[in-house]
C-alpha cells in the first residue's frame, strides 16, 4: 500500500474507472438517506466520464435508483446492490432477482426479526436487504445472528457484511463479477481498470481489478487486497479534482501549442 501522494499517473484516455459510493465519494452518515455527493465532485465525475469515453461506472451496495438520484445528472453505466443490478453502457439492465413472493416474505420476516432491536432498521433493495445497526451498535451480534439464521434457511441468499450493516444478497453476486462484466463490454474493454472503495464489499472488486493488472485503491484503514491507499473521502475528492485539473492543463497546453504553430 502507498499513501495518497504515491498514486500512479492515470492517463484517462486508456483507463476504465469504477467508483464505490458510501465511504468513498461521500462520507458515512448516521443514516443512508442523509448522504449526498458534493456538487463539484458530481461535476468532476461527469468530466471524467467524458475523458474516459464513457468508461466510468459507480459500483455500489445501494440500489441503482438511489445511485442515479445521488449522482444526478450523471446517468451512465452503474452497478447496484453489490452487482445484483447492472446497467451497461447501452442502457440495458441486468438483474439477479429473487422471486417476488420470496422477496416479500423475506422483507416481512426480517422486519419482524429485528423489531426487538430498537435503533436498527432494514433497507429493502428488491433482491437484497441491508440490516443497519449504526444507531444501535450494541445489537451488532444479534443482527449478525439474525442474518446468519436467514442464510441458513434460504439457500438463495448469502451474507455481505459492511460498515455497521449486514446485507443479505443473492448468491453469486459481488462487485468483482460486476466489474468483470463491464470490462468485457464496449467502452470498457481493452482499457486498464481502476477501482476505488472503502469497505468489505469492495474487496471482490479489488481482487478482480488486480487480476486485470489494474489500479485498486482502498480508502481508509483495514486489511485489503487493494494495492494503493487514500486516507479518507476528503483525499478521494482532492485526487479526483486533481485528475480533472490535469485534463484542463493538458487542454491548455494543447491549445497553446496549436497557437504557436499558427
Ligand atoms: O458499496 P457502497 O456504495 O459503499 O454501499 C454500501 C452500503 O452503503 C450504505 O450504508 C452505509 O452508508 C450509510 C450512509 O453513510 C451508513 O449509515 C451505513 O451504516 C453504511 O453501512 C447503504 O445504505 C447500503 O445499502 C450499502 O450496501
Amino acid at each position: 500500500m502507498t499513501d495518497s501522494d504515491s498514486l500512479p499517473p492515470i492517463p484517462l484516455d486508456t483507463f476504465a474507472c469504477f467508483f464505490d459510493l458510501d465511504g468513498t465519494l461521500a462520507p458515512i452518515e448516521k443514516r443512508p438517506e442523509m448522504v449526498s455527493i458534493p456538487d463539484n465532485i458530481k461535476q468532476a465525475l461527469g468530466t471524467l466520464f467524458n475523458a474516459t469515453g464513457g468508461a466510468l461506472a459507480l459500483v455500489s451496495g445501494r440500489a441503482l435508483m438511489e445511485l442515479d438520484a445521488l449522482s444526478a445528472p450523471l446517468l451512465g453505466p452503474a452497478a447496484g446492490v453489490h452487482g445484483a443490478e447492472r446497467r451497461d453502457a447501452q442502457g440495458n439492465i441486468h438483474r439477479t432477482e429473487l422471486s417476488p413472493p420470496l422477496a416479500q416474505k423475506l422483507e416481512r420476516e426480517l422486519t419482524a426479526a429485528i423489531a426487538g432491536f430498537p435503533g436498527c432498521h432494514i433497507e429493502a433493495k428488491g433482491m437484497a436487504y441491508a440490516l443497519h445497526y449504526r444507531q444501535a451498535p450494541q445489537y451488532q451480534h444479534d443482527i449478525l445472528a439474525v442474518a446468519e439464521a436467514f442464510v441458513d434457511r434460504y439457500a438463495e441468499l448469502t451474507l455481505q457484511p459492511g460498515k455497521c450493516v449486514v446485507d443479505l444478497k443473492p448468491k453469486g453476486v459481488d462487485k468483482g463479477a460486476a466489474i468483470k462484466a463491464f470490462m468485457r463490454e464496449v467502452p470498457f474493454a481493452g482499457r486498464t481498470p481502476l477501482f476505488i472503495g472503502d469497505d468489505l464489499t469492495d474487496e471482490a472488486g479489488f481482487i478482480q481489478v488486480n487480476a486485470l493488472n489494474g489500479i485498486s485503491i482502498k480508502v481508509g484503514p483495514g486489511d485489503t487486497a487493494a494495492r494503493y491507499h487514500l486516507d479518507d473521502v476528503g483525499h478521494v475528492h482532492l485526487w479526483l479534482l486533481s485528475l480533472v485539473e490535469q485534463l484542463d492543463n493538458y487542454s491548455i497546453k494543447t491549445k497553446s501549442s496549436v497557437g504557436e504553430d499558427l
